[in-house]
């Protein structure tokens, strides 16, 4: 069942910016990646699911309801994170925490508190003192709290360090486990990859692409880097792939799916080293992009 639907949305801004017939949906306990660079549509794609715009053309659903005639109940369902949180200056992390609680009208705080260790933040300090990393912190637990079955996440590790990036990570992956469907916008390929069960790519407001995760991983390329024993060697095996590289005694090569080939003829030969590279999603990101245009 599709918990999320957007079907032809338009929003155009005028000077060819804005979203052009963005089409895409998102099945129950999916988590989708939803990449994009700087000004793509993203966060217009993520206002239009919240109900705080109206679409010119098309429309944006959540479980079955049109997220701006039915703004509201639509944001009770959704645990949202924006992309720039307003936050209460003058409140501390828990006054402001309670603060939404209260306006979401949660009695049970126990997660909360739950995440608020989890993220490692002293939310006794006031928000105007907090840093970018954890006003962003602040703002994941307000997403998280409600335990809802649903999560729109605009660019959630913006300004989180790597550790904390890692601790994201397996948060997501104990939401997806618990059933969430979850959908997060995105410029960092790693954070998509490591979590995502299937990605959206966006440009100039037009979806590029829509992909399920583990087709890109199995389909994509990889690349090696084979150091021979002597020259010699390295030129013969050269030989047998048309598109491959030598350096000296090293021959670089970029193969999909052809893994049990290459053991066997590399079996012929004395290899000193082997380095394997997969390419990464941005690669595979770049890559539409250049079919696009
Ligand atoms: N209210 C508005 N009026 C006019 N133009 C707008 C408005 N909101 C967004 N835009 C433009 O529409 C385009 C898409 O913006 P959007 O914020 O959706 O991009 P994004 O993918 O979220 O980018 P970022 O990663 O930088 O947040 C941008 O060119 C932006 O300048």
């Amino acid at each position: 069942m599709a918990v999320i639907e957007i079907e032809n949305l338009t929003k155009d801004y005028g000077n060819k910016k804005g979203i052009f017939d963005v089409s895409f949906s998102v099945k129950e306990g999916e988590v989708v990646g939803f990449l994009g660079s700087n000004g793509a549509g993203k966060t217009t794609t993520i206002r239009h699911l919240m109900g705080f715009i109206s679409p010119q053309k098309g429309r944006a659903q959540i479980l079955n309801m049109d997220c701006f005639r039915n703004a509201s109940c639509v944001q009770m369902k959704v645990g949202y994170l924006p992309g720039e949180i307003a936050f209460m200056d003058n409140m501390s992390g828990k006054e402001f925490i309670e603060f939404m609680a209260k306006m979401k009208k949660m009695k049970d705080l126990t997660y909360a508190r739950e995440l608020t260790e989890y993220l490692e933040i002293d939310t006794q300090v006031k928000i105007k003192k907090m840093s970018k990393g954890m006003k962003q912190k602040i703002g994941l637990i307000i997403a998280f709290m409600q335990n809802v079955p649903i999560l729109i996440l605009d660019e959630p590790t913006t300004g989180l360090d790597p550790i904390m990036q890692n601790k994201f990570v397996e948060l997501i992956k104990r939401e997806k486990d618990a059933g969430k469907t979850i959908l997060m916008s995105s410029h960092i390929f790693e954070e998509v990859e490591n979590t995502c069960d299937r990605v959206v790519m966006i440009k100039d407001g037009k979806i590029v692409a829509d992909e399920d995760i583990h087709k890109i991983k199995n389909n994509r390329v990889k690349h090696y880097e084979i150091t021979f024993s002597d020259i010699k060697s390295a030129e013969n095996f050269q030989g047998l792939y048309s598109d491959s590289q030598r350096r000296e005694n090293t021959v670089f090569l970029s193969l999909k799916n052809q893994v049990d080939e290459l053991i066997k003829q590399l079996s012929r030969y004395e290899v000193q080293d082997i380095a394997v590279r997969n390419q990464t999603l941005e690669e595979v990101f770049l890559r539409y992009y250049k079919e696009e245009k």
